[in-house]
């Protein structure tokens, strides 16, 4: 191999590899037929058949070298370049290659094939326009060698030193491995290693396809540990399936999770077909494996709590009692369920609240551990996870006979309606349970897997709630005033990018910033614990591990040294601030959660989920609550916003090869027209930007100068709440075209302000558009005093309040305690009624002590009541109230007066769940 003979050879220690045999122009010219063929079935064919050769060959090669590794790996990574993860980048654009080539081949910089290679964006009859292999093929073509002398090896060899170099800023030797590879190639090789090095294979077939074709789970495994080298490794025989490869006896797996989801979505996830439904249990999710009588408990973070429920017959709080209810035939398992806590005298299984640990429970007064079983993974050897859930629930059934309060088989219901769904998430309620669970009768048992998996969890959504708990990490502070002066009194909250299979997450995105629901003590508390770790912010230099956006911390400490908080909030919205591209809307700290590690916290993934389940409220607050099948206003704006336009011609983009540059004026600027004023349409503005050296998107981008518009329409709309671009009327394009000038924005030129040009205006004018250098016209007078009159006419809400408590007075306002709530209280005989109000109700003084710390109290059961409290002695409207609240997707509290007395002891909303009001006893 020459020059490059550091890179040379075979490790000592390692056996031979297929890519060390098969010339690169095998696999080019298969890339060369697959990008022929037409059809994608044809080109999986040809790609399956590569494989297949691939594999007999390593079958050869072992005969005689019995130490050959078996990897597809050095060819994926040249089909699927752009999944590459090893190998560093090239640092190599078009024009590089092109003065290479230009160079090795001694072409005169003036003749035409040299400026074909320069000029490679320019189109052709003979090829596609702005497609530098193929441009580069024509010109090599009777120029190079027939047939090229490198392996597969030696072009992945050559590649790490190019990538290797690049990185080490090495000129000279990146370009000495370019030559020695282009030397040694023909004309259509150099066309697929340039792709290849371009990262855009053209070829038409997808990696879905290819991982399909190459392993069944091989998509699902890429996903989880992003390395090719790995999926072509432990994925290399086709029969061998991933879910059986994870789940061993004695070694804990991380268990199947459910997708969060909302009832909307069911029918559409379960595909329309029948699934089950089960009971969320609030327990701990633990597996048991058995051998004989060996027992061991792994939790979901496969951590050992074997000692706690007995690793034998004889010891623990659970293994004593279940022992011998296993069926005589049974002598090796592996169980999945959830660990709860039974009450023996109600014979019910208890709420695990807000702290409980079945794990330490030993068996005591009238509560005992119960194990409720609802899967089984292996049964005497035989490993059940690719079978379908249906099948593996009938395997449990023979394991072991139940017994209630110990040892129990989680029951399902059978339902393929959304309103079978709805009635058990009422159920479920009526019975303060946390939520259900939706499993898909056909579905594999994927180990750690939510997204697409076939488990929903559904957990009911109330008006003022998101509707789950988020568990949050905690990744800087900002210093504290009034009374919270010399503490970190607020924290910016991230998740983690998610990492490789086996790994700790090392990227965190910042996601919120939370500076409420704790009290002074608390706060003290976690300063006490993070003050060793904090480390002072510096923008110019910010820690690798930590993405921001605008919102930077003051300090910030390493992950490691870090908690978990649980956070609930109102709403989730779209935002630039964070690097998530949302963040939460009244974010509360519930606890912080020392039962899970800084490694444990919510990823970017699962923020997408929540998102995509709560989507309703992205479209506002008070949504109308009719719905069954949701307001149909709200599904509107939500449907036309995820459509994939396709749109009729006159509103495509205009064709910019027909309009002729005649300025600089907006030399590179990306603008985005949405529409027009009357007689100067959307193709008319958008010519004008090319006119003027702009250019032209259908979707506003990160790139994005501006939106252009002139009325505000549904997608208008949305880009403006989104709050990322400026929205700049058409007349201020006008006013460009006619001074030939790109002309600064004036606030008057503003649909919509983003926050970064609302900063910029501020230094100049004031929030009124009133600048404060230049001097104001009558016109210019009247239009800032019509923004001033606007602004007066609103009231200040509930809402704006506890914005404004939020960010001034965290901490030293308890009486925001319940800003967000609408609270009706159950002191009419005839509910909304005043005329027949009680007389003396005891509920009159929780009213006054509701509305002192923040709550807005109602005379009506109207749409928008968050709580209704009513008083334990009298329950007897507790079932009007549920009937109501069944009908409604997002609900209403129905608690007892002692929620509002323990949280305002509390300084923070308790849990409603533990106070919801019972049903009368008949
Ligand atoms: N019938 C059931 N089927 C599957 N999982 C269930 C069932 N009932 C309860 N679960 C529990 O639900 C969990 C998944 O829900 P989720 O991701 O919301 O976790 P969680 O219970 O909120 O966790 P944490 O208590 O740690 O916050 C599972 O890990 C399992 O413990
Ligand atoms: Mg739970
Ligand atoms: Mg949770």
């Amino acid at each position: 191999m020459g020059d490059n003979s550091d890179n040379q050879g075979q490790d000592a220690n390692k056996g031979p590899t297929v890519a060390d045999f098969i010339p690169f122009a095998e696999l080019s010219g298969f890339l060369e037929k697959v990008q022929r063929k037409q059809g994608n079935e044809n080109k999986k064919t040809l790609f399956k058949s590569f494989l297949a050769k691939w594999r007999e060959f390593y079958q050869e090669l072992k005969k005689d070298n019995p130490n050959a590794i078996d990897s597809f790996y050095p060819a994926m990574r040249l089909i699927l370049p752009q999944l590459e993860r090893e190998r560093m980048a090239y640092g190599i654009k078009e024009h590089t290659l092109a003065k290479l080539y230009i160079e090795i081949l001694g072409l005169a910089k003036e003749s035409t094939d040299a400026k074909k290679l320069l000029n490679y964006r320019a189109p052709t009859a003979k090829q596609e326009a702005g497609d530098f292999a193929s441009v580069a093929y024509f010109v090599l073509r009777n120029r190079c060698p027939e047939k090229g002398s490198l392996t597969i090896k030696e072009v992945n060899d050559c590649l790490d030193a190019v990538a290797v170099n690049n990185a080490a800023k090495k000129k000279d030797v990146v370009k000495k491995n370019l030559m020695h590879l282009l030397r040694n190639t023909s004309a259509i090789e150099q066309k697929w290693l340039i792709r290849m090095i371009m990262k855009e294979m053209k070829i038409g077939l997808s990696q879905t396809s290819v991982f399909a074709a190459f392993h069944p789970d091989a998509e699902d495994f890429f996903n989880v540990t992003n390395s090719l080298a790995k999926v072509c490794t432990d994925l290399a025989d086709p029969k061998v399936r991933l879910n059986d490869i994870a789940i061993s006896l004695f070694s804990p797996f991380s268990p199947m999770l459910g997708m969060r989801a909302n009832t909307n979505q069911v029918e559409r996830l379960m595909n329309h077909q029948p699934f089950y439904i089960e009971t969320k249990l609030d327990g701990e999710r633990i597996q048991l494996h058995k051998n004989g009588d060996n027992y061991k408990y792994f939790s979901r973070r496969s951590h050992d709590y074997s000692s706690s429920f007995g690793e034998s017959p004889l010891s623990g709080s659970l293994t004593p009692f279940i022992s011998n209810c296993f069926k005589s035939d049974v002598s090796e398992c592996i169980l999945d369920g959830e660990m709860c806590a039974y009450n023996t005298k109600t014979n019910a299984l208890i709420s695990k609240g807000e702290n409980f640990d079945v794990k330490s429970l030993r068996d005591e007064e009238d509560i005992q551990v119960c194990y409720c079983v609802f899967d089984i993974l292996m049964l005497n050897g035989e490993k059940f996870a690719n079978r379908p859930l249906h099948e593996r629930l009938n395997h449990l059934k023979k394991v072991f006979n139940p017994v209630p309060g110990r040892f129990q088989i989680v029951d399902q219901k059978q339902a393929s309606t959304k309103s079978e769904v709805i009635d058990a998430l009422n159920e479920a309620i009526d019975l303060h349970e946390e939520g259900i669970i939706i499993k898909q009768p056909d579905s594999t048992y994927r180990p750690d897997k939510r997204k697409g998996s076939g488990w929903l969890k559904i957990k009911p959504e109330y008006i003022d709630n998101l509707m789950d708990e988020l568990d949050l990490l905690i990744v800087g502070g900002y210093f504290g005033k009034g009374i919270r002066a010399q503490m970190i009194s607020h924290f910016l909250l991230a998740v983690a990018v998610p990492p490789r299979e086996g790994q700790h997450p090392t990227i965190f995105q910042s996601f919120a910033k939370v500076g409420s629901g704790y009290s002074l003590k608390e706060l003290y508390e976690y300063n006490q614990k993070l003050a060793p770790h904090w480390k002072p912010y510096d923008k110019d230099r910010p820690p690798k591990f930590l993405q921001c956006t605008k919102e930077k911390p003051e300090l910030y400490l390493d992950p490691s040294k870090s908690f978990i908080v649980q956070i609930k909030a109102a709403e989730i919205n779209s935002s630039n601030t964070y690097k998530t591209g949302c963040t939460l809307r009244f974010p509360r700290l519930e606890k912080v959660r020392d039962d899970k590690e800084w490694h444990q916290c919510m990823t970017t993934d699962e923020v997408e989920n929540l998102r995509e389940a709560s989507e309703g409220k992205l479209a506002g607050r008070h949504v109308e609550m009719n719905e069954e099948d949701g307001s149909p206003k709200k599904k509107r704006i939500l449907s036309r916003a995820n459509r994939p336009v396709a749109v009729a011609s006159q509103f495509r983009g205009v064709d910019s090869s027909e309009v002729q540059k005649v300025s600089e004026v907006l030399a590179d600027k990306e603008i985005c027209v949405i529409n027009g004023p009357p007689g100067k349409g959307k193709p008319e503005l958008e010519k004008i930007v090319i006119e003027m050296g702009g250019q032209i998107v259908q979707n506003p981008g990160q790139e994005t100068l501006c939106v252009i518009a002139d009325k505000v329409n549904l997608r208008l709309r949305n880009i403006i709440r989104s709050d990322v671009y400026d929205v700049v009327k058409a007349s201020w394009l006008l006013e460009c075209k006619e001074s030939k000038k790109h002309l600064p924005w004036l606030p008057a030129h503003m649909i919509h302000t983003s926050p970064q040009t609302k900063a910029k205006f501020a230094e100049d004018y004031d929030k009124y558009g009133d600048s404060f250098t230049k001097d104001v016209t009558p016109e210019k007078l009247e239009e800032v005093f019509q923004k001033v009159a606007s602004e007066i006419d609103q009231d200040i809400s509930s809402e704006v309040m506890a914005e404004i408590e939020m960010k001034y007075f965290p901490q030293e306002s308890p009486f925001g305690l319940f800003r967000l709530c609408k609270v009706y209280l159950d002191s009419c005989l005839v509910i909304s009624d005043q005329s027949t109000h009680i007389k003396d109700c005891s509920l009159e003084l929780v009213a006054l002590e509701l509305r002192f710390y923040g709550a807005t109290t109602t005379e009506e059961m109207t749409d928008d009541v968050t709580h209704v409290i009513v008083d334990k002695r009298d329950l007897s409207r507790v079932p009007e109230y549920r009937k109501i609240g069944r009908t409604k997707e997002k609900k209403f509290h129905v608690v007892t007066s002692e929620w509002v007395s323990d949280s305002i002891e509390a300084g923070r909303m308790k849990t409603e769940r533990l106070y919801e009001a019972p049903l009368p006893k008949p």
